[in-house]
């Protein structure tokens, strides 16, 4: 847990670094930023940053509930690289758990906590599909869609995370998923180009790390009666409408 928030610390100390050497763009305006400035575009970054991954491991949590097969498949994987004695999965294996990683990217592909990036505007008359887009017209991109396209994705509303392992939707790309959308876009729920969330690597570990240690260390099980509801609900992102109830046991004795 330490590494993971040590992490997370230097890349906030990262980021508060790269503000405090911003200059302004504007030859008139070009100067240091003002605390008031900094303090917003912190926090900016924490909100961006917290309820977005929370959203997300609520979401894959509540996959992991519904189908145990996933749960129990996960554990063996884990049970693979870590001593049944170990407290913890530890960040350094997570790299040997092609599963998990499955899992994240079906949770970001099923679930992206945010339907819609953030507005975009267009710097010159751009004409798309015969649609003219204006100088400065404001452009945003149906995320959700795009990871839910038919012609694209195999029965696109089913949580396959095997679909993620190679000879699927995904072809077994050797250098796996292209996340960023650098290669091609079939799915960008950290948005793509120049303003791609900056925090997509440190969110992506954080779900790896959260679920496998959610696993490892606890059953997850339904509660009596109530199937696992995925229906949504809109808020800062597109959360759970009836959040996730669960029955917890621990697995280690
Ligand atoms: C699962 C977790 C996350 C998701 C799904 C997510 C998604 C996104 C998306 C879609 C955008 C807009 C991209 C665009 O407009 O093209 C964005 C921007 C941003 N994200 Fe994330 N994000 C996540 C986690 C994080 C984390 C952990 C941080 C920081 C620690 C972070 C910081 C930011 C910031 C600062 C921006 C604004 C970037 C800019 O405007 O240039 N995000 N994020």
């Amino acid at each position: 847990m330490k590494a993971v928030d040590r992490r997370g610390e230097e890349f906030v100390l990262a980021y508060v670094d790269t503000l405090l050497d911003l200059q302004l763009p504007d030859e008139k305006e070009k100067r240091k930023l003002s605390e008031d400035e900094i303090v917003s575009l912190c926090s900016e970054f924490l909100n961006a940053g917290t309820d977005t991954t929370s959203t997300a491991l609520q979401w894959i949590m509540a996959n992991v509930v519904k189908y145990p097969q996933i749960q129990d498949k996960l554990f063996e994987e884990i049970k693979g690289v870590v001593k049944e004695t170990e407290e913890d999965v530890k960040e350094e294996v997570l790299h040997k758990l092609p599963y998990l990683k499955a899992v994240i990217l079906e949770g970001l592909r099923r679930h992206p906590p945010g339907h819609f990036v953030l507005p975009h505007a267009v710097t010159q008359d751009v004409v798309l599909n015969g649609h003219v887009v204006p100088k400065n017209g404001t452009i945003n991109f149906m995320v959700a869609e795009m990871g839910w396209d038919p012609e694209v994705w195999e029965d696109p509303m089913a949580f396959k995370p095997e679909r993620f392992l190679g000879g699927g939707d995904c072809g077994g790309e050797e250098e796996g998923f292209d996340l960023t959308g650098s290669r091609e876009i079939k799915m960008m729920p950290f948005g793509a180009g120049r303003r791609i969330c900056p925090g997509s690597g440190l969110a992506v570990l954080h779900l790896e790390y959260f679920v496998a240690n959610l696993v490892w260390k606890f059953e997850w099980r339904a509660v009596e009666g109530d199937d696992v509801d995925l229906s949504e609900k809109q808020e800062f992102t597109v959360v759970m409408k009836n959040p996730l109830q669960a029955h917890l046991s621990p697995r280690l004795k």
